[in-house]
C-alpha cells in the first residue's frame, strides 16, 4: 500500500532563456495510473517528460520520481524508461539487435533479456531481422516502446507515442501500456490525440503556455459545469426539435444538435420519450476532454 508516486512533483519551474517553458507546475501519478500531458505546441509537454526522464534539471520546485528526489540531471532512479522526441535506434542494425546492444548496455544477458517477448507484445516479430534505418515513425516508436519494456519499468514516459502508428499498431501499443498499468507501473504520456488519451488515460494534466490549467480525473472533465454540444438523432426530428426548443436549459444549435448542461439534456431525454420519440444516437459533437482542451487553452497562444 506504501509504495511511493511514480511522480510527484510541485511547483516546478523551467525556463530557456527569456522563454518560461514551465511554471510552477505540480503533478501526481501514482503507480499503476496512465497520466495523459495535454497542450497546445509549446506548452511545455516535452520539456515535462524530459525532466521526469532525468534528461535536464529544473530551474526550481520539488521532483521526486518513484519516492526519490532528483536534484541533478541523469539523477532519475531504477525504473524509469521512455522517451522524448522518439526512441534512439541504431539505424545499420535491427530492430533485434537494437533491443540486444541495449540489455548489453545495462548489462543483461542479451540472450536471457526477453527481446522476444518484447518485439511480440508490439507486434513486430514479422520485422524483427529488418534494419530499422527502414522502419517507418510508426515501427520506430513500437520498438522504442519494447526497449522500454525490457527493463521492465516502474514509471514509463512518453512522448506522443501515437505518432504515425496505424490502427493495428495503435492497438498494440493500448494493450502494452493497459497491461504495464495494471501491473503497477506510473505511465505519463503527452499526445496531442485526445481520442487516444480518453480510452486510455484515467487521469489528465493540461498545459496552456507552461501551466497547468486542469488536473485531475477525465470523469471530472465531463462533469464539469461546461455545456456541450449533442447530436441528437431520433425517430421523428421535426416533433424532436419542437420539443427541444421548449425544454428547459437547451439550445437548439442546429437541426439535430442540442447544446446543454447534462441535467437539463437528461430532462430532454426523459421529455422525448414521453412524447413517444425514439432516441437513435446521443453523443458529444466534440468529446468532452476536446471541448475542455479548447475552452481552457484557448487565449494561450
Ligand atoms: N532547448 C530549448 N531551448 C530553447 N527553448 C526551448 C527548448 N526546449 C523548449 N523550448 C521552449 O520551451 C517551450 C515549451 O516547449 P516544449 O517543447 O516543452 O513544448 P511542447 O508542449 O512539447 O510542444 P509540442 O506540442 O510542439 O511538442 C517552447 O516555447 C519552446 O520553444
Amino acid at each position: 500500500m506504501d509504495r511511493p508516486l511514480a511522480v510527484r512533483a510541485r511547483g516546478i519551474t523551467k525556463s530557456f532563456g527569456e522563454v518560461i517553458a514551465l511554471d510552477e507546475i505540480d503533478l501526481d501519478v501514482a503507480p499503476g495510473q496512465i497520466h495523459g500531458l495535454v497542450g497546445p505546441n509549446g506548452a511545455g509537454k516535452t520539456t515535462l517528460l524530459g525532466l521526469l526522464l532525468g534528461l535536464a534539471v529544473a530551474d526550481g520546485g520539488k521532483l521526486e520520481i518513484l519516492g526519490t528526489p532528483i536534484r541533478r540531471a541523469l539523477d532519475a532512479p531504477d525504473g524509469v524508461a521512455g522517451f522524448v522526441d522518439g526512441p534512439g535506434l541504431y539505424p545499420s542494425l535491427t530492430a533485434r539487435q537494437n533491443l540486444a546492444a541495449l540489455a548489453t548496455l545495462r548489462g543483461r544477458d542479451a540472450r536471457s533479456a526477453g527481446i522476444d517477448e518484447a518485439l511480440d507484445q508490439v507486434g513486430l516479430t514479422d520485422v524483427a531481422d529488418d534494419r530499422t534505418g527502414g522502419f517507418s515513425l510508426g515501427m520506430r516508436q513500437r520498438l522504442g516502446l519494447a526497449a522500454a519494456l525490457l527493463t521492465e519499468p516502474r514509471l514509463l514516459v512518453l512522448d506522443e507515442p501515437s505518432n504515425g502508428l496505424d490502427p493495428i499498431g495503435t492497438r498494440h501499443v493500448h494493450r502494452v501500456l493497459t497491461a504495464l498499468a495494471a501491473g503497477g507501473t506510473g505511465i505519463v504520456l503527452s499526445s496531442h490525440r485526445m481520442d487516444d488519451v480518453e480510452t486510455l488515460c484515467s487521469e489528465v494534466t493540461i498545459l496552456a503556455t507552461g501551466r497547468v490549467v486542469f488536473s485531475g480525473p477525465l470523469s471530472k472533465l465531463a462533469a464539469e459545469n461546461r455545456e456541450l454540444d449533442y447530436r441528437l438523432r431520433t425517430s421523428d426530428p421535426a416533433r424532436a426539435r419542437t420539443v427541444a426548443e421548449k425544454a428547459p436549459g437547451i439550445t437548439v444549435v442546429e437541426d439535430e444538435v442540442v447544446r446543454a448542461l447534462v441535467p437539463a439534456l437528461d430532462e430532454l431525454v426523459t421529455a422525448l420519450m414521453r412524447d413517444g420519440i425514439a432516441i437513435r444516437e446521443l453523443t458529444p459533437v466534440v468529446s468532452p476532454l476536446e471541448a475542455a482542451f479548447l475552452a481552457l487553452t484557448e487565449g494561450s497562444k
